[in-house]
């Protein structure tokens, strides 16, 4: 690992590129041995301002090559949540290994206070993962189970 905090765990390579006009964004890195997200930069040009009960689309600034059979998600930070009631619109976002664009986060401001965002401020953060591929295969009956069809606060709240 180059970049970041160091750990010993397993990691993967994955390709970053930044856009055109994003160079001074930080990449996106690992805050301590062992986050599970790196954290994800707005790359806006001036300030941004998200009132309550509105969304915004704000860019990160980077691309990335993710190998087959992983997945990137983009998670709220609970910071902002906690302090702001901002939040991701569809989180957690799914940025598929074969997606080459620009990140992009859907930022939702649930909170009662105009939230501000200046450039290079974290946003998000971005978490690597695995991913299982299945094939559907049509069957006329499924395997009972103990829950069979309950759902929705069958087994009590
Ligand atoms: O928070 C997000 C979610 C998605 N994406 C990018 C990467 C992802 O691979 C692509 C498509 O996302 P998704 O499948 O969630 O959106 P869709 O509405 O199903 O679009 P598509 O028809 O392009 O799959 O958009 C982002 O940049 N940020
Ligand atoms: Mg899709």
């Amino acid at each position: 690992m180059k970049e970041g905090a160091s750990s010993s765990l397993d990691e993967i390579q994955v390709a970053v590129t930044r856009v055109e006009g994003a160079e001074d964004i930080p990449l996106p890195k690992y805050m301590t041995h062992q986050a599970a997200g790196m954290d994800l930069a707005a790359n806006i040009f001036e300030e941004v301002y998200i009132e309550p009960g509105e969304y915004k689309i704000i860019p990160c600034g980077i691309k990335i090559e993710l190998p087959p059979g992983y997945e990137a998600q983009v998670r709220p930070r609970s910071g902002l949540a906690a302090k702001y009631g901002v939040t991701l619109l569809n989180s957690p976002g799914t940025i598929d290994s074969d997606y080459r664009g620009e990140i992009k986060v859907i930022l939702i401001n649930l909170g009662k206070q105009r939230f501000s965002l200046k450039r290079g401020d974290r946003i998000a953060q971005l978490v690597i993962s695995g991913v299982v591929r299945a094939h559907l295969y049509e069957k006329d009956k499924l395997d009972e189970t103990q829950r069979g069809d309950g759902g929705f606060g069958h087994t009590g709240v």
